[in-house]
């Protein structure tokens, strides 16, 4: 399947001028408050109309305003889910999960709609009212209930923004089960950068009302590290679990460039994971470290130095793993940093977010 989208939009003093195609998995779209990215969805979901330009889902088009096509949002097949989960107070959470299926054209079936309560263990929630549910769980019904409309696409807009951190944590994995189980494609909005590193596929940053790049995860959000600050990007490590140490909270991984020590997971010994270390998070050393509690070191040779605005981004070749790191201006001069430079990089355990280390895909 593929969306493609071509459009211009105005919103008051705002413009939108966005070109992009994309294909299944989940896009993220990404990008800094005010750049676009709700607008954009709304477009696609026909929340709004543009002024100008074609969305077509494979061979169907959405809108066209050259033809003058227009295709209603509820002929769409799109789910949407919101920030907060806009389930009715009044109905049970079986009657939610319901309600949109008697609207929608091609609802799924009884055995679907069991595998959908299974997948987001909304089973023994059913009979409750959104009032007695968790901010976590009102947001396993929301997906459950744009689900079973059948859609042919799933839209999500900052769906885990009101939560904190720890429910945040326990809805990852259910969203992680629709994106590989569904099967269809999903493009969800979030400026939270270690969500979109654990959950997409692929990524679209918006920047003022454009695309600025388009690409898979991993390379785009490394990437972006060149771009800028404002985005704060990082590093995917790829590493294998290889103890735990419950006592000191810690587990223990081997990645390419040497041992990782990040706060303890549930991830048995042998797992092969992805850590995304946020390259704000990175102090970068000339001289070995002697006296510091910072448990992760990794040793490095520096591959590029370049301006980044205020700030300089130093990108570290850590025997085969690339890692970018942000500096000030003043730190690279008293450091005087040139390609080639031997160097340390070092950040704490406890700096690696729980839900920025998962399993590898
Ligand atoms: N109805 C409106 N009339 C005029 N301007 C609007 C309207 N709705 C949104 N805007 C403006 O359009 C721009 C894009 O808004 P949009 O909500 O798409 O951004 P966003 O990237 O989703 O931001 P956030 O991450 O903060 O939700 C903003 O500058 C916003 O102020």
């Amino acid at each position: 399947m593929t969306l493609a989208i071509d459009v211009r939009h105005r919103q008051g003093a705002f413009q939108l001028d966005a070109s992009l195609r994309i294909d299944g998995g989940l896009t993220a779209l990404y990008g800094p408050s005010g750049s676009g990215k709700t607008t954009l969805i709304n477009l696609v979901a026909g929340l709004a109309r543009p002024v100008e330009g074609r969305i077509a889902f494979d061979d169907t088009a959405w809108v066209d305003t050259d033809k003058r096509l227009w295709v209603p949002p509820h002929k769409r097949r799109i789910g949407y889910v919101f920030q907060e989960g806009r389930l009715f107070p009044h109905l049970t959470v079986e009657q939610n999960l319901r309600y949109g299926m008697r609207f929608s054209k091609q609802p799924v079936d009884g055995a679907d709609f069991g595998r959908i309560v299974d997948m987001l263990s909304i089973g023994s929630l059913m009979a409750r009212r959104p009032g007695a549910l968790s901010g976590g769980e009102k947001q396993r019904v929301a997906l459950g209930r744009a689900l079973a409309t059948g859609p042919q696409m799933l839209l999500m807009d900052e769906p885990l923004s009101a939560l904190d951190a720890g429910l945040k944590t326990a809805i990852l994995p259910y969203i992680e089960r629709v994106r590989d189980e569904a099967a269809i494609p999903i493009l969800y909005v979030s400026h939270a950068i270690e969500e979109v590193a654990r959950l997409a596929t692929g990524v679209v940053t918006v920047d003022r009302g454009k695309v600025a790049a388009v690409g898979a995860t991993d390379t785009l959000l490394s990437s972006l590290s060149d771009a800028g600050a404002a985005m704060s990007p990082g590093n995917f490590l790829h590493a294998t679990v290889t103890a735990h140490s419950p006592e000191e909270g810690l587990t223990i991984a081997e990645c390419r460039a040497g041992t990782l020590y990040l706060r303890e997971t549930d991830m048995a010994v042998g797992t092969r994971i992805r850590a995304f270390v946020p390259v704000g998070e990175i102090v970068l050393s000339v001289e070995a470290p002697h006296g510091l509690s910072t448990l992760n070191r990794l040793p490095g040779v520096i591959e590029t130095v370049a301006d980044a605005g205020r700030t300089v981004i130093v990108t570290v070749d850590c025997n085969g793993d690339r890692m970018a790191v942000q500096l000030t201006r003043r730190s690279a001069n008293l450091l005087n940093l040139h390609r080639g430079q031997p160097v340390h990089l070092l950040f704490k355990a406890v700096s690696i977010a729980t839900e920025s280390v998962f399993r590898a895909r």
